[in-house]
């Protein structure tokens, strides 16, 4: 089975979105995706011309969105302007002219998962998830930890705007757990890690008190560490196609391909992503010093406030390397994201400068072409004398387009 199975039929054909409102005249929202007293209020704080309903996005298609509304799920078109929707996202409904029901606008993001495009050498980022409460790190006990993984995974948790946790899972293995566990430990820096069994029910409860009511969790993972099947058991039925499934069927193993939230008893919800290969860090800094933040605190205590923390005398570090209360390998981890960091920061200067250059190009030429282009125009202006509107009305115009003649340019 596939994941939106486990989502009533969906409707296209209301013509717009009836505005149900609640007792103190809130609007009404989809409950089991999450919304809450909070959320209401957040939308009565965000009013939006033509907003009649309010919604979630529950997953995000190259040419439409899943939408969950109250009492029920629509699949519309991406919203004519503005910022990309992103799953979690919190969305007014309203109609088209025609009285289709469509998106009218995106409410502002309480917390926003990204991560850097893989295999893409821009440094643009793509949102993850939106609204996230608690972004889950999946760590299974039978495989080898990579070195870092965990702190890059958490120091992009921390940037996001939510809070990080934990998860340990197929702890039955029990051979292997206990090794994980706490090598884990040490390496969470004090965020709360819980050991999860999806096989044999244990630690999910623990897991679910975790989240505030109505709480978004995200989970972060690499292939075949057991997202699906966590899911699968803290949603309490099959929503997630797991590795083993397929297996059975000779059929070769599945890889969750879709973010799309899953609605858990109690009112939490939960996000599944892709086997995450190559989590790029982007614009970590914030999370940089959540993670690190101790050894902020020994750099305050150099003898020189420049200290490089190679063979500078006075250099905390070095001491604290030489008395062992810091960790070689959580220093080199700490050296090595600060190399991946300036790494990005450099690309996305060259990616800047490449854009600025390219518009001026496009500049020069559109405004080679103007005199040749207002020309060409007043003749077909006259031709179609007549003729009713543009039919451009709606359609987005390139981003810090500068008007008329780049406008025109960009189009041909
Ligand atoms: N022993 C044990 N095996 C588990 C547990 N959870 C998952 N597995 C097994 O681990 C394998 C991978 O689990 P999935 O849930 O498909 O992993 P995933 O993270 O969703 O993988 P992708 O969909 O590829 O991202 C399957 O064979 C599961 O049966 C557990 O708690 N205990
Ligand atoms: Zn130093």
């Amino acid at each position: 089975m596939t994941a939106t199975s486990a989502h009533p039929a969906a409707s296209t054909g209301a013509s717009g979105v009836p505005l149900t409102t609640t007792a103190n005249n809130l609007p009404a929202g989809p409950a089991d995706y999450g919304f809450t007293d909070a959320v209401a209020e957040h939308f009565a704080a965000h009013p939006q011309p033509g907003g009649t309903g309010a919604g979630r996005i529950v997953r995000v298609d190259r040419n439409l969105v899943l939408v969950a509304a109250h009492n029920m799920i629509l699949h519309l078109p991406y919203p004519g302007s503005g910022e990309l929707p992103a799953t979690g996202d919190w969305v007014w409904l309203g109609s088209t002219a025609a009285g289709e029901p469509a998106i009218a606008g995106i409410l502002p993001r309480h917390s926003e998962l990204s991560r850097k495009r893989a295999f893409e050498a821009s440094s643009e980022s793509q949102v993850l998830a939106a609204n996230v409460d608690i972004v889950g790190i999946v760590v299974p006990v039978d495989r080898p930890l990579t070195h870092n993984r965990l702190e890059r995974t958490l120091v992009a948790a921390w940037d996001s705007g939510a809070s990080p946790l934990v998860i340990i899972t197929k702890a039955d293995l029990a051979d292997l757990a206990d090794d994980v566990v706490g090598t884990v430990m040490r390496q969470a820096g004090g965020v709360a890690v819980v050991t999860t069994s999806a096989e044999q029910g244990d630690g999910l409860d623990e897991l679910l008190g975790h989240l505030p009511p109505g709480g978004t969790l995200v989970l972060l993972g690499p292939s075949g560490s057991g997202k699906s099947t966590l899911i699968n058991a803290l949603a309490g039925i099959e929503v997630q196609e797991t590795g083993a499934v397929r297996a059975g069927d000779g059929k070769g193993k599945h890889t969750t391909t879709s973010r799309e939230l899953v609605p858990l008893p109690g009112g939490a919800v939960l996000t599944d992503t892709p086997g995450v290969r190559g989590f790029g860090l982007f614009d970590a800094d914030g999370g940089m010093t959540e993670m690190f933040g101790d050894l902020e605190e020994l750099f305050r205590q150099c003898r020189f406030s420049d200290c490089a923390h190679g063979r500078e005398p006075g250099c905390a570090v070095q001491a604290a390397l030489l008395d062992g209360s810091l960790d070689d390998r959580r220093w080199a981890s700490y050296l090595k994201l600060q190399r991946e960091l300036a790494a990005l920061a450099r690309r996305h200067d060259a990616a800047a400068r490449r854009a600025y250059a390219r518009e001026w190009h496009q500049k020069i030429s559109a405004g080679g072409k103007s005199q040749r282009a207002a020309e060409r125009d007043s003749h077909e202006a006259a031709a179609n004398h007549g003729a009713k509107g543009g039919g451009r009305k709606g359609r987005g115009r390139p981003k810090g387009g500068a008007g008329g003649p780049a406008d025109r340019a960009a189009e041909c």
